[in-house]
């Protein structure tokens, strides 16, 4: 990372990827949605750019920028089409940062190399079925046997599962340790004892795959858990911290395409012979909206520079989480209202905007988990 982060993040790269998403991203979305699934060839070109080696450090393979750039790219990234920048997040933090945070020098070498460079697409499997806000609760069992684990149980809503690549789960190893009885591990999707049980359909970001897992009597050597036994729990949430950051940039980018639609509509559409922009209830709906977008990303980039700095980011990162990924459904909300009937329509990007964004309130933490850890900042 460089001595020195600037606010604005580092304009060339963020130029070169809002090009990027302008071009490649944004004019395809739409179909992307409908063929649910993001195409071979524009992971390998996000590749190329260095996007799935951004939290990634040169010496691993990657193009590490600082936290304030990678929340500007994923905003970039985000206003191109959600479901990639879904994908790219979840890559990166917190997949690639356990395996760079907490991982040997044989395990980089092994797997966060060819997540660096997107030869593999990275998946961070914690929730469970029965084991989502209340993360600890896994029932995901490692069995130690001489120098393997054998691994039982399932996983549910994981993103990237369905693409070749590595996995990073959490599995009890210690069930009388409680929290302290969970640890991490890292899987080639390939992996044998490893399935997807099913793609998951669901409202929006349908692109992105979600995925239940299944681990059956499926052995992992010991070289393959990542930290200390017992020290899962805290990888997770360490590694949730900066990918909250992450969900609340890719709100900004998705709430700023649907804003910036919507004004453009506004501005066309003459209705009583006039623009639509002109009329006062128009008007302030986007200004307001326009506000609570500006507000949302500040928030985003104050998380991050605390993070650039290495200073404690955690309060901020759930504020800025929190506040980003609801702030990001009222603009939509109110993009949709501005273009009227047609706004409810699917051949208008802004209704599906709206639907992709509605999970940044969800994925990595509810808004109602943010509130939690907020509350017990007080
Ligand atoms: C709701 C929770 C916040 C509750 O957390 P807990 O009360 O169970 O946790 P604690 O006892 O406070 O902490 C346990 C342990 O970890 C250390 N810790 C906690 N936070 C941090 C941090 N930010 N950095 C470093 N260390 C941390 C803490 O000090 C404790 O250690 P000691 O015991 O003191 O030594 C929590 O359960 C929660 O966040 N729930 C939401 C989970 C969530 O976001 N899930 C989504 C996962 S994403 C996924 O699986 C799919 C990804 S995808 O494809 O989109």
């Amino acid at each position: 990372m460089p001595d020195t982060v600037s606010p604005h993040g580092d304009t060339l790269i963020i130029d070169m990827v809002r090009r990027f998403s302008e071009e490649r991203l944004a004019p395809l979305a739409a179909e992307r949605e409908k063929q649910k699934r993001i195409e071979p060839e524009i992971i390998a070109e996000l590749g190329e750019l260095g996007v799935f080696g951004a939290t990634t450090p040169a010496e691993w393979d990657g193009s590490e920028i600082d936290p304030v750039t990678y929340a500007l790219l994923l905003e970039e990234i985000a206003a191109g089409d959600g479901s990639i920048s879904t994908m790219v997040s979840v890559h990166n933090s917190p997949t690639c940062i356990v395996v760079n945070n907490f991982g040997t020098d044989a395990q980089k070498d092994r797997w966060l190399r060819k997540l660096a460079t997107g030869e593999h697409v990275g998946s961070f499997g914690l929730t469970e079925p029965q084991a989502g806000s209340d993360a600890s609760n896994l029932k995901t069992r490692a069995v130690k046997k001489g120098d393997r684990y054998v691994v039982n149980g399932s996983k549910q809503f994981i993103s990237n599962a369905a693409h070749p690549g590595s996995l990073v789960f959490f599995a009890v190893t210690d069930p009388a340790a409680g929290k302290k009885g969970l640890s991490a591990f890292i899987i080639d999707k390939t992996h044998p004892g490893f399935s997807v049980a099913r793609v998951e359909e669901k409202l929006g970001q349908k692109a992105s795959d979600t995925c239940a897992l299944s681990f059956d009597d499926m052995e992992v050597p010991e070289d393959q858990r990542i930290g200390a036994e017992g020290e899962g729990y805290k990888i997770a949430l360490s590694t949730l911290e900066s990918g909250r950051i992450g969900i609340a940039a890719q709100s900004v980018g998705m709430a700023r395409a649907a804003l910036d639609y919507a004004v453009g509509y506004a501005r066309e559409r003459k209705a009583f012979g006039s623009s639509i922009i002109d009329f006062q209830a128009v008007g302030f709906r986007l200004a307001e909206a326009k506000t609570r977008l500006e507000a949302a990303r500040q928030l985003t980039l104050y998380a991050a520079r605390l993070k650039a700095e290495g200073r404690p980011s955690l309060e901020a990162a759930c504020m800025a989480k929190l506040f980003a990924s609801e702030a990001a459904e009222a603009v939509c909300t109110a993009s949709i209202q501005t273009l009227g009937g047609y706004g409810f329509l699917a051949d208008y990007p802004v209704e599906r905007i709206y639907r992709d964004v509605r999970v940044c309130q969800i994925y990595e933490g509810t808004s109602d988990v943010q509130k939690l850890i907020l509350q017990r900042m007080l």
